[in-house]
C-alpha cells in the first residue's frame, strides 16, 4: 500500500555565505502493505515527521521514489492527497468552533454536498465517542478529547491509507489508550495506518511493524517481537541511580561497567541513565555472578532485575544510546 525506495530530504538552511545544508531523511526504503499499523520509532530530529510529510504531499523529496495505494507520489500528488488522511502532530491552537462544525467543514472541503457532510459528522462524533462535547467549543476539549477530533477530521473522507504524527504525544495514559482502541478500530474498517512515535509501548503493542529510524536513517525494522528477538538471552539491569548507593561522582557506575564488561558471562555492559544493562544469556546463572563479581570488589548496586529483551534495547544495539534517556 505504501513502497519508499531511497526516499531522502534534504533542507537548507541561512543564506549566502554561511547556508548549510540539514539532512533530514539521508535514504529510507520501506513498505507497507494493506490493512497494517506501521511505526517509525525514533528519537527528536530523527527525521520521523519530515518522512510523513513527504509521504502526505506537503512538502517535495530531495530524491528517491514512492507509491502510495498504487499512485506514484511524485508524478500524481493530487491523486495521492484524495487516497490519504494526515493528522500532524498537535498544533496546541484552540479555537471557537466545535467538532461539529469543523467535521462538517472538513467533509465539504474534500467536496462533498451539505446533507452528505452532516451525516458523516454524525457518523464521526459516534465513532470517535465525541457526543459529550460535540457542540462545545474546542477551547474547552482536554488533550485526548482534542487529539480523537483530530484523527475524525483525518479521515472524515474515508481515505485508504492514514498517516498520524505522534498521535499520542503529550497525552496522560489513558487517552494514549483510547486512541490506540481508535487507530485499531480504523484498522479493521480496512485502513492501512502509517505513524510516527517516540514511544516506546506505543511502537511495541500497537504496530504490527516498526522501522526504528535515527538521524535520518533506518537502523532496523521488523515486527516488535523479531526485533526484540534479535537480542538473544536476557538483560539484567543493575541499579546504581538510588539514592542509598549514588555519591557525588555517579556512584560505582563506571567501575561496575568496566569490571563487568570484561567478564566472559556478560554480552554487553551499557551505562543507561544511572543503570547498568548487561546482555547475559540466562539471567538466572547470570544474577548470582554478577552479585559476586561485585561485592568481590567492594562494590553495593541497589536492585537488580532480570528482564526480556525491550525494542529500547534494540534500538541501543543498534545506535549505542537510549530512547528512554
Ligand atoms: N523546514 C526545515 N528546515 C530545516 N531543517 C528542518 C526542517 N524540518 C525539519 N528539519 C530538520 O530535520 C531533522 C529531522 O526533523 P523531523 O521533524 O523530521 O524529526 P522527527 O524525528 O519528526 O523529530 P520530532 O520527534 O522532534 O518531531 C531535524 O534536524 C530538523 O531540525
Amino acid at each position: 500500500m505504501i513502497e519508499a525506495t531511497g526516499l531522502r530530504k534534504s533542507f537548507r538552511v541561512g543564506r549566502g555565505r554561511g547556508a548549510t545544508t540539514v539532512e533530514a531523511v539521508r535514504g529510507v526504503d520501506f513498505a507497507v502493505r494493506r490493512g497494517e499499523i506501521v511505526g517509525f520509532l525514533g528519537p527528536n530530529g530523527a527525521g520521523k515527521s519530515t518522512t510523513l510529510r513527504m509521504l502526505a504531499t506537503l512538502i517535495r523529496p530531495s530524491g528517491g521514489v514512492a507509491t502510495i495505494a498504487g499512485v506514484d507520489l511524485l508524478r500524481a500528488p493530487a491523486q495521492v492527497r484524495r487516497r490519504i488522511g494526515f493528522v500532524a502532530q498537535a498544533s496546541g491552537t484552540y479555537d471557537d468552533s466545535t467538532a461539529r462544525r469543523d467535521l462538517v467543514l472538513q467533509a465539504r472541503m474534500h467536496g462533498l454536498s451539505k446533507s452528505v457532510a452532516q451525516e458523516l459528522a454524525v457518523a464521526a462524533i459516534r465513532a470517535f465517542h465525541l457526543d459529550d462535547f460535540a457542540d462545545r467549543k474546542i477551547k474547552t476539549y482536554s488533550g485526548g478529547q482534542r487529539r480523537r477530533l483530530d484523527v475524525a477530521l483525518g479521515v472524515i473522507h474515508s481515505p485508504q491509507v492514514m498517516f498520524l504524527d505522534e498521535p499520542t504525544a503529550g497525552l496522560d495514559p489513558p487517552s494514549r489508550v483510547r486512541m490506540w482502541q481508535e487507530v485499531r478500530r480504523l484498522r479493521e474498517e480496512g485502513m492501512t495506518i502509517f505513524l510516527t512515535t517516540h514511544y516506546l509501548d506505543e511502537a511495541d503493542s500497537l504496530c504490527d511493524r516498526v522501522s526504528i529510524i535515527d538521524a535520518g536513517r533506518i537502523v532496523a525494522e521488523g515486527t516488535p517481537s523479531a526485533l526484540k528477538r534479535e537480542i538473544s538471552g536476557d538483560v539484567v539491569a543493575v541499579d546504581f541511580a538510588s539514592a542509598d548507593v549514588a555519591d557525588e561522582t555517579g556512584g560505582d557506575l563506571p567501575a561496575a561497567t568496566k569490571l563487568l564488561a570484561e567478564a566472559p558471562y556478560v554480552h554487553a555492559a551499557e551505562p543507561v541513565d544511572g543503570t547498568l544493562r548487561l546482555y547475559v544469556d540466562s539471567a538466572a546463572t547470570a544474577i548470582p555472578q554478577v552479585m559476586r563479581a561485585l561485592y568481590d570488589r567492594g562494590i553495593e548496586p541497589g536492585a537488580i532485575e532480570a528482564r526480556r529483551p525491550s525494542l529500547d534495547d534494540v534500538f541501543l544495539a543498534k545506535t549505542g544510546r537510549s530512547l528512554a534517556e
